[in-house]
C-alpha cells in the first residue's frame, strides 16, 4: 500500500498538535469528525465491557471538550448495551460536537444525567462515585492547559477516592498527553483507551501509574490524513499580530533574482510574499531587473547590482544587505550565464539566513548542494534532476520515497512541485493535492517560492511552511481557473492568496503584555 511508505509505523507515538492537524485533515478529506468522536466513544464502550464483563453500573465523567463528547458517546453505547449508565457534566459543552452528544444523552430518560459545575455540587454527587462498578474519565484530553482548574480538580480527587477501577478516553485526566507530567493532580486510570496512536506523554517514564493499561484504538482515520496537507497544517503557522507591532514584526522576505532576460519571476516571488502578509519583499537584481520592479509596482523595493546579471562582485553585497532579512529567496529569473553560478554558490554557502532554493539557483547548485536546517529547495522534475542526478520517479510512492531520501541526503527540505507537490525533510513526507493544470503557466513557481518564503517568516518548521505554502498555491490556481479557465496568469494566483490563507490562518490580534 502506497502510503505504509510515508507512514510512520503506527505504534509511534504523536503529539497533541499532530493528533489535531491529522484530525483536521481527515475531516478535508472527508471524514467528518462526528464519526471520529463516534468511534472513539464506541471504542471506549467496547474496551469497557471487554475488560470488565462483570460491570453493571458505569458512571461516566465528561469534561466540556471534545474528550467529553467521546464520554457522551461511550454513555450511549454502555446504555444501548444494557449497563446502568449515570453521567455527570463538569458543565454543558459549548463545541458543537461535544454538545450534540451531550444533548443525545439528556434526552435518553433511562440515563441519568447532573450538571455539576462547581466542587460542592461535585460533592453533592460523591454518592455516584461510590456506587459505580467501573468510572470513565472523559474530563480532559489533548485539550488540557496548565493546572486543573475546578472543578476539574475535584472531579480527578472524587475519581481517584473511589474503588471503581478508572478507564480514561484518550489521556489520564491531568496528564500532560506531550510530555507525560502531571502538574498537580491526574487520574490514576486502570485502563487508557487512546484514539488512533499513542500521544507520546502516555508512553514516558513515570506516566504508567496514571495510564494503566493502554490500548490504542483506529476511530476511522485514513492513512492519508497522516501525509495529505490541509487546514491542518496551518496550525504551524503563526499568523498573529500584537496590537503595537511594527514595521518588519511580521516578515523581511530578500529575493535575489532578475537579469537581463528576466524580470518578471523576482517580482513574483516578491509580490506573492506580501500577499501572504510578510511587511517587506526587497529584490535584489541586477539593473534592468530591478529597474523594471521599481517601475511595476511600488509594493516592491528593488536593489540594484550594477550588470546585466549577477556576479561574484555582488556577493558581498547580498550578504551584507541579508543580514536584515528574515528569509532570503534565491533563484528566480537569475540565468546560469557567465558568473552567476558561482556567485549563486557563494551566496548559498555563506548565508546565514534561512533558505529557499528555486529555479536557476537549483541549478546552479546542482553538483553540490548546500544543506541545512532552515534550507528548502522547491524543484520541479527537472530541477529535481539537476539538484540530485536522478529523475523523479513516476509514481507517487515511490516520488514520495525518493524525495525523502534524497531531502536526508542533502539534509534541506524538498519540495517537488507537480500534479502532486511532494515536500521532505527526510523524516516527514507532506503530500499537497490542490492545484490544477491551469498553473503550468510560467511564474506559479514562483509564486510558490514566494509563499514558501514568507511561511518561513511564520514558523521554525520550513517543511511545514513549504508544505502549506504548496497548499495555498494550489488552491489560489483553483479559485483563479474556476473564474478564468486555463487563461490564468501567475499574477491571477497572487491575488487569490489572502482569501485563501483568511480561510485556515487564525489572524488574532493579541493586545500586548503590560
Ligand atoms: N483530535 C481528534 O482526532 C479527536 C479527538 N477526540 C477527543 O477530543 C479530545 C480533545 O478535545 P478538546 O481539544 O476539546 O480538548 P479537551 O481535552 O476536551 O479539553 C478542552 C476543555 O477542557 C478545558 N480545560 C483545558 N485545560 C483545563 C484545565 N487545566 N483545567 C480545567 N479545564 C481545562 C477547556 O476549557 P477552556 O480552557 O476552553 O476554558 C475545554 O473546555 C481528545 O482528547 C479526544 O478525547 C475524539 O473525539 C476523536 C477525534
Ligand atoms: N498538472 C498540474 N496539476 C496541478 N498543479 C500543478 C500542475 N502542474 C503544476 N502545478 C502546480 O503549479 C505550481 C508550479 O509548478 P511548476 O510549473 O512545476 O513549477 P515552475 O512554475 O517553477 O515550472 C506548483 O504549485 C504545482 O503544484
Ligand atoms: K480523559
Amino acid at each position: 500500500m502506497f502510503l505504509s511508505v510515508c507512514i510512520v509505523d503506527d505504534m509511534e507515538a504523536i503529539s497533541s498538535l499532530e493528533m489535531y492537524v491529522v484530525d483536521r485533515n481527515a475531516e478535508w478529506l472527508g471524514v467528518p469528525r462526528l464519526v471520529l468522536m463516534e468511534n472513539a466513544g464506541a471504542a471506549v464502550a467496547r474496551n469497557v465491557v471487554g475488560r470488565f464483563p462483570g460491570a453493571r453500573r458505569v458512571l461516566v465523567v465528561c469534561g466540556t471538550g471534545d474528550n467529553g463528547g467521546d464520554g457522551y458517546v461511550a454513555a450511549r453505547h454502555l446504555h444501548g448495551a444494557g449497563l446502568w449508565v449515570r453521567v455527570v457534566g463538569l458543565g454543558e459543552p459549548r463545541e458543537e460536537l461535544a454538545r450534540a452528544n451531550f444533548e443525545a444523552v439528556r434526552r435518553l430518560w433511562g440515563v441519568e444525567l447532573a450538571l455539576a459545575a462547581t466542587p460542592l455540587e461535585l460533592l453533592a454527587l460523591q454518592d455516584w462515585f461510590l456506587w459505580a462498578d467501573v468510572i470513565i474519565d472523559a474530563v480532559l484530553g489533548t485539550g488540557v492547559r496548565g493546572a486543573l482548574r475546578e472543578p476539574h480538580a475535584t472531579a480527578v480527587d472524587l475519581m481517584n477516592a473511589a474503588p471503581a477501577p478508572k478507564v480514561a478516553v484518550d489521556v489520564p485526566s491531568g496528564l500532560d498527553p506531550d510530555t507525560g507530567e502531571v502538574r498537580d493532580k491526574a487520574v490514576r486510570a486502570a485502563l487508557t483507551v487512546t484514539f488512533h496512536k499513542p500521544k507520546r506523554g502516555l508512553l514516558a517514564e513515570g506516566a504508567r501509574r496514571y495510564v494503566g493499561e493502554l490500548v490504542v484504538e483506529p476511530i476511522g482515520i485514513p492513512p492519508e490524513a497522516e501525509v495529505v496537507v490541509g487546514p491542518g497544517d496551518f496550525a504551524y503557522l503563526d499568523f498573529s499580530r500584537r496590537a503595537d507591532a511594527k514595521k518588519g514584526d511580521h516578515g523581511r522576505v530578500l529575493v535575489v533574482g532578475g537579469s537581463l532576460e528576466y524580470s518578471g519571476a523576482p517580482m513574483y516571488v516578491a509580490l506573492a510574499a506580501l500577499r501572504s502578509g510578510v511587511d517587506l519583499a526587497v529584490i535584489a537584481a541586477p539593473e534592468p531587473a530591478a529597474q523594471a520592479a521599481k517601475a511595476y509596482s511600488p509594493d516592491i523595493i528593488a536593489v540594484p547590482l550594477e550588470g546585466p546579471r549577477l556576479s561574484l562582485r555582488h556577493v558581498e553585497k547580498v550578504l551584507r544587505l541579508a543580514e536584515k532579512f528574515d528569509v532570503v529567496a534565491i533563484g528566480p529569473g537569475l540565468g546560469l550565464e557567465g558568473e552567476t553560478p558561482d556567485a549563486v554558490k557563494e551566496i548559498a554557502a555563506r548565508v546565514k539566513k534561512p533558505l529557499v532554493v528555486d529555479a536557476d539557483a537549483i541549478k546552479a547548485l546542482g553538483g553540490s548542494p548546500v544543506g541545512g536546517p532552515q534550507v528548502v529547495y522547491t524543484p520541479h522534475a527537472g530541477e529535481f534532476k539537476a539538484l540530485t542526478g536522478v529523475e523523479p520517479p513516476r509514481g507517487l510512492r515511490e516520488r514520495a520515497e525518493a524525495v525523502r531520501e534524497w531531502a536526508g541526503r542533502i539534509g534541506a527540505v524538498i519540495l517537488l512541485k507537480g500534479r502532486y507537490d511532494v515536500a521532505s525533510d527526510g523524516r516527514r513526507v507532506k503530500i499537497n493535492t490542490t492545484g490544477t493544470p491551469a498553473m503550468t503557466v510560467g511564474g506559479t513557481g514562483d509564486v510558490l517560492t514566494g509563499l514558501t518564503a514568507a511561511f518561513m517568516t511564520k514558523t521554525r518548521d520550513p517543511l511545514e511552511a513549504a508544505a502549506v505554502a504548496a497548499f495555498v498555491n494550489g488552491l489560489a490556481g483553483e479559485e483563479a481557473a474556476a473564474q478564468l479557465g486555463f487563461h490564468i496568469t501567475a499574477s491571477d494566483l497572487i491575488e487569490k492568496i489572502p482569501s485563501v490563507v483568511r480561510r485556515y490562518a487564525r489572524e488574532d490580534i493579541t493586545s500586548p503584555r503590560p
